[in-house]
């Protein structure tokens, strides 16, 4: 049986699938607190993220990640966005499962794709990819994204639709309260 008492609610999913856009809707459809990691971890550095692989490099990235999941997800009540990237770390997927509602958006690659000059600038993992490439580190990480609570798909609907099929299920499968 589902346990129905986890209170923090994450989205994981490759990177351009719509994590910070729908955490940040979903953290006012259900009035919680807001937190996209990446966005902390680039308050901090006081740097965008594709400067801080750059300067600093992914691996302090990758341990800030760790470090800021693991202290958020003690405490409870908030929408959590982590970066494509996050459930890499082994550690960090079974603290989440553990913890929180994990929700997985599902986009396919062909999806994706119309998204890739959206987001290439900032994404610095898709620096100097080929698309054949991209489309292989999509797949390879589909994987890592099996770990999940929740799956929406993502095709074909806007970040409102999202968030609202998000808001829905909550309240039906797992017991939120809005
Ligand atoms: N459902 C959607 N349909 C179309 N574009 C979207 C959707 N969700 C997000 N976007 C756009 O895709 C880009 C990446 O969104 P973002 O929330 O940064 O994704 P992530 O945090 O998963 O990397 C942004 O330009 C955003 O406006
Ligand atoms: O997939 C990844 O390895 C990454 C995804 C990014 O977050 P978004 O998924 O929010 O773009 C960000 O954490 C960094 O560029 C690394
Ligand atoms: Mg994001």
């Amino acid at each position: 049986m589902e346990n129905k008492c986890k209170n923090n609610i994450l989205l994981i999913g490759f990177m351009g699938v719509g994590k910070t856009t729908i955490g940040k809707l979903l953290a006012q459809k259900l009035n919680r607190k807001f937190i996209d990691i990446d966005e902390e971890i680039e308050r901090e550095f006081d740097m965008p993220v594709s400067q801080i692989f750059k300067n600093i490099g992914e691996k302090a990235f990758r341990e800030r990640e760790k470090e800021l999941i693991t202290s958020l997800t003690e405490k409870q009540l908030k929408i959590i966005s982590v970066g494509g990237g996050a459930f890499l770390q082994q550690e960090i997927r079974q603290l989440c499962l553990a913890s929180s509602i994990v929700i997985f958006l599902d986009l396919s690659f062909e999806g994706w794709k119309d998204r890739i000059d959206l987001i290439i600038v900032s994404r610095p993992v898709l620096h100097g990819k080929s698309i054949e490439e991209m489309e292989k580190l999509f797949y390879y990480r589909q994987e890592i994204y099996a770990n999940h609570h929740l799956k929406i798909t993502s095709d074909n609907k806007d970040a409102e639709e999202i968030a609202d099929e998000i808001v829905r299920k909550l309240i039906v499968d797992f017991d939120i309260f809005v």
